[in-house]
This record gives structure tokens, C-alpha cells and sequence, in this order.
């Protein structure tokens, strides 16, 4: 049988949630990836500090007997985040980056920032803290069209973020356009981007084409073809500044299939194989473990992981849906359908 042996890969963007929903979706991630990077939007959200701390030992807490996973931590940007928050976070030791949700852009943002001017005090911190800036790249604005708010986001709030502050790290999370994928592979070295499994696999048609399909809902949302091609290249490229976050963001069933759905693909289950069949459209499975295992710890300046995993080419089928919090289930991306790769179990 086809095998593939990687590096352990690290999961630069997810989504754990918490209490009884986190207790469900955690051993998913840290069956595969050997560190996450855990996004703060709860309710309320991870906004200090010490409350970053608290909610890493409750995910420390649900994680089985012998596992190595890390969760690394993030603190949400508010327009108040005070520059002193940055130095008890670069403290702390335990917290990687900060996140910027614009208010009202995604799920859990309505206490994100209005206006990143109000934030320039604690945002230079960072620059000199090496802390980077995570950003939902997306502008709000009413009559802004929905595929067209990364592309304006580039324009109108991140290159002038670049210019006030040349020096600060920046990830733009969950890319999705062409004009992304340029912009960053065209800018200097501090500035990067994940790109989930869903981005790379699936076009627009994909959740709209035959019925809508509530399942590939997502923000931001899936964009033509013509950027799917672009951010196929860029992953496979073989540049250290694109690297794997899935955005796995876990919604109860009836959340998403519903006259009003919850944004967010759950992806974790079958992180790695997903883009293990992406990397293979590009016939680019050489460049998989740069993108997921290399790439990731380069811009965070932190060791990449000890040990290994291994795909092999062998179809199997995912579920159609797993427990979740209060007796409720949830859906995975591609339920049901067969997937090409497969991770071997691991020992523990
Ligand atoms: N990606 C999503 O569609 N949803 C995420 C939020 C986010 O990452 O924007 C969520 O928390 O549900
Ligand atoms: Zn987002
Ligand atoms: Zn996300």
C-alpha cells in the first residue's frame, strides 16, 4: 500500500469551543496534529490573560491519558485591549498570538474591534513583542458584497495596518481569494497565511449547485474556481509563508441545518487526509509536509514536532456525524463520503 510519512503536523487555526462541546471535538485534533493554535471567540470571549490560562487547563483536562497535543493559546483584540495586556500575555508564556475579529465579521465577533486605529498602542507592543496579529480578514460594511469583503479587507485596513506598522507578524487566517494569495506571497517575511482543507477542495458550486448545502457554509464564504486554482498554488508552491490552519469550527446539526445557519465547516476529524486530497489534485504531495508540519513552526519561531505520522493510501468512509454537546450530533464536512488517505492510528 501507498504510504506517506510526515513530520506530525500542527493545526495553526481551530475552533475547540468549550465546556461539554470542547470535551467533544478535542481528541479529533489530537489524534492528528501535534499543536493548535486555539481561536478565543467564546462567549464571552478569551479577552485577558488569565482567562487564557483557565481555559487552556480546561482543554489540557480533556485531553486522554498520554497525549502530547499543545494547545498554544491566542487573546481576542477588543478596541480596550490595553498594551499592558500584551506583556502579561508575552509573560504568561503560554499565549502565542492575538486575534482580530472585526466587530461583526464572524461567529462570536460582536466585541471585535470597530476600528483598528484604537488598537495602534497595543498593536505596536506586539511588533516589538514578536506576538503576531491573526486576522479574520474581512470588511463589514453593509454594502460590501459578501465574496468581495478579503479583497477590500487587503486594500482598506491590512496594507495601511502595514504601513503604521511595518514589523508587526501577521497571519491572515483562512485566505480565500487570488488577490490573498498574491498579496502575501508578494509581502515581506512577516507576513503569512493559513488556508484551510475546504478552501483548497471546494469552489462556491460545491455548497450551491443542486440545493444549498449548509454544510460547506463557511467564513469566509467559498469563493469561484478561480481562486481555489490560486490557492492550490499557493499551498503547493513550495513558499515557507503558507502554511496548514483547518478553521475546523464545530456547530450543533440543527445550528447549521437551519433557516438561519451558523458559519463555520467542521474539518477536524479528517484534517490532515483533506488536505492530503488536495495536495494530490496538484499532484504535489511532496510539498504536504512543508505546508503542514514545516512551514507553521518557522513563522511562530517554535520547533517543529519530534515525532511522526503516517497516511496511507487506503479508502475509508467518514462518518455521517459524531456526538456533541447535550445529545446533540455533529456533521462533518464530507460526511459519509469516502476519503483516499488515511492516517494510521497512533499508539496512545
Ligand atoms: N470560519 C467560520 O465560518 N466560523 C468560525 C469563525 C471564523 O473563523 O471566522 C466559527 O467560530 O464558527
Ligand atoms: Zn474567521
Ligand atoms: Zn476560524
Amino acid at each position: 500500500m501507498k504510504t506517506l510519512s510526515l513530520t506530525r503536523p500542527d493545526d495553526w487555526h481551530l475552533h475547540l469551543r468549550d465546556d461539554a462541546a470542547m470535551e467533544a471535538v478535542v481528541n479529533h485534533s489530537a489524534a492528528q496534529m501535534g499543536r493548535a493554535i486555539i481561536m478565543p471567540n467564546l462567549k464571552p470571549p478569551v479577552t485577558t490573560t488569565a482567562q487564557a490560562q483557565a481555559y487552556r487547563q480546561r482543554i489540557l483536562q480533556a485531553l486522554p491519558q498520554g497525549s502530547s497535543f499543545e494547545p498554544l493559546m491566542t487573546l481576542y483584540l477588543t478596541d480596550t485591549t490595553p498594551p499592558e495586556e500584551i506583556q502579561r500575555a508575552i509573560d504568561s508564556g503560554i499565549i502565542k498570538a492575538v486575534k482580530l475579529y472585526p466587530a461583526g465579521a464572524t461567529t462570536n465577533s460582536a466585541s471585535g474591534v470597530t476600528d483598528l486605529r484604537y488598537c495602534d498602542e497595543t498593536i505596536a507592543a506586539m511588533a516589538e513583542a514578536g506576538l503576531p496579529l491573526l486576522m479574520h480578514g474581512e470588511v463589514t460594511d453593509a454594502d460590501i458584497d459578501i465574496f468581495d469583503r478579503e479583497a477590500v479587507f487587503i486594500e482598506q485596513v491590512l496594507k495601511p495596518l502595514l504601513a503604521r506598522h511595518p514589523s508587526l507578524k501577521v497571519v491572515c487566517e483562512h485566505i480565500t481569494t487570488e488577490q490573498a494569495a498574491t498579496f502575501v506571497a508578494e509581502a515581506p517575511d512577516n507576513v503569512a497565511a493559513t488556508i484551510t482543507a475546504h478552501h483548497l477542495l471546494f469552489n462556491r458550486n460545491h455548497m450551491l449547485v443542486g440545493g444549498i448545502r449548509p454544510h460547506y457554509y463557511c467564513l469566509p464564504i467559498l469563493k469561484r474556481e478561480r481562486h481555489r486554482q490560486a490557492l492550490l498554488k499557493a499551498a503547493t508552491s513550495g513558499s515557507r509563508k503558507f502554511f496548514l490552519g483547518t478553521d475546523s469550527a464545530p456547530h450543533a446539526q440543527g445550528d447549521k441545518e437551519s433557516s438561519c445557519g451558523c458559519a463555520g465547516a467542521y474539518t477536524a476529524p479528517a484534517a490532515i487526509e483533506l488536505y492530503a486530497m488536495a495536495f494530490e489534485q496538484m499532484d504535489a504531495l511532496d510539498q504536504l509536509e512543508a505546508f503542514a508540519s514545516l512551514n507553521g513552526p518557522r513563522f511562530y519561531g517554535l520547533p517543529v514536532n519530534p515525532d511522526k505520522v503516517v497516511l496511507e493510501r487506503n479508502s475509508w468512509a467518514l462518518p455521517d456525524s459524531y456526538p456533541y454537546a447535550d445529545g446533540q450530533r455533529i456533521i462533518p464536512l464530507l460526511a459519509g463520503e469516502t476519503l483516499p488517505w488515511k492516517l494510521q492510528k497512533a499508539s496512545i
